[in-house]
């Protein structure tokens, strides 16, 4: 790893051509505006920000606090020079209109895990960057045309995951230098771990494979998984996703029978779409149990869906739970050796 490579410097030597100058253009911009959002979360309530309501809902319904409409504004001004056809934002009801000629649209979610300011948790901001064609509607293209997405996690370090397509890579920023710098290059999420994050409250309203899959988790080494389980949810989805990246698990919010959550929580546009590239550039997976996240395509700027991400071998498994019960029961580890404690 090149110990001084900055995320300034690397966006730099990004390509010639207008849409890579764009993504950089975009990516930078983001990354300015997370340097105050992050000095803004660090001063909490000496900066006068607070968990309070900012006294009206987004379009998804939740509560807007002072700190979602502050980090959207910050991010709106740092895109005053990149070419963006459109902004879409969770924060706005509608897309924000650029020049129609311009390379790249972009869709973010200015502060993720957002219920979580007042208890000095970690919050983040999610980014996904696509290709815009004149005359084409933006945003209606599949997940898997994002340009490059990333999120930015203000925890005890506030970090940069990034990936241009690429592999994914993590900077972390020098609060004295003002400056972003490659602390991981091409992370990997491990392959098959023993960690899982969902939220348990959900259960009874959880389809049946989401449930068999956190019972096999929960029956640990007496189960069929034949394995031991740890649990961890934060209610951050930013903040589960670096765990994931850092040393593997899966992260789940499923659709469920709650009125509205047939698709989940989590937004395409600005969460569930550039996780998932995230988590695929790294080797892991992203699914909604019956499809990969990246095949589907947004219907509406703030529709939901939902997602299951991290270990490759957790996803497949999952999925199998959705698509075939029966297979997935055969292939469980202890499957032959409870046939013979049968006999
Ligand atoms: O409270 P719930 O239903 O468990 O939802 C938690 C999820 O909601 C989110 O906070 C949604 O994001 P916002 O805070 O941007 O609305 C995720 O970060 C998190 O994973
Ligand atoms: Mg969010
Ligand atoms: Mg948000």
């Amino acid at each position: 790893m090149d110990q001084g490579q900055t995320l300034s410097r690397l966006l730099e030597s990004y390509g010639t051509d207008p849409r890579k100058r764009a993504v950089a253009a975009a990516v930078g911009a983001i990354a300015g505006a997370s340097v105050e959002i992050s000095e803004l979360i660090g001063q909490g309530a000496l900066a006068g920000i607070t968990g309070a309501a900012h006294g009206s809902a987004n379009a998804d319904g939740d509560v807007q606090k002072d700190l979602d409409v502050k980090a959207d504004e910050t991010i709106i001004a740092a895109m005053k020079d990149v070419p963006y056809a459109a902004l879409a934002s969770e924060e706005s009801d509608t897309l924000m209109m650029g020049d129609p000629q311009a390379p790249i649209s972009i869709a973010y979610d200015p502060l993720d895990g957002s219920s979580n300011i007042d208890t000095n948790m970690t919050v983040g901001t999610i980014f996904s960057i696509i290709p815009n064609e004149p005359g084409v509607t933006p945003f209606s293209a599949p997940g898997s045309c994002q340009l490059a997405a990333g999120f930015v996690v203000y925890g005890p370090q506030t970090s940069l995951v990034l990936t241009l397509g690429d592999g994914v890579d993590i900077f972390t920023l020098d609060r004295k230098a003002k400056t972003y710098r490659l602390i991981r290059e091409r992370v990997k999420v491990p392959a098959d771990t023993a960690e899982y994050a969902i939220n348990a409250s959900n259960h009874r309203h959880w389809e049946q494979p989401v449930r068999d899959f956190v019972d096999e988790c929960l029956a640990g080494a007496d189960g069929p998984r034949a394995k031991d389980f740890n649990m961890r949810w934060i209610g951050s989805l930013v903040a589960e996703a670096y765990r994931i990246l850092t040393r593997g698990g899966v992260f789940l919010y499923p659709a469920d029978q709650r009125p509205g959550y047939g698709e989940g929580r989590l937004r395409l546009l600005y969460e569930t779409h550039p996780m998932a590239f995230v988590m695929e550039q790294a080797g892991g997976g992203a699914s909604t149990g019956r499809e990969r996240v990246l095949d589907l395509t947004a219907r509406a700027i703030h529709q939901r869906s939902p997602l299951i991400m991290g270990s490759i071998d957790k996803v497949n498994r999952i999925e199998l739970l959705h698509t075939d019960p029966s297979a997935a029961a055969r292939t469980a580890p202890l499957f032959g050796r409870r046939g013979l404690f049968r006999v």
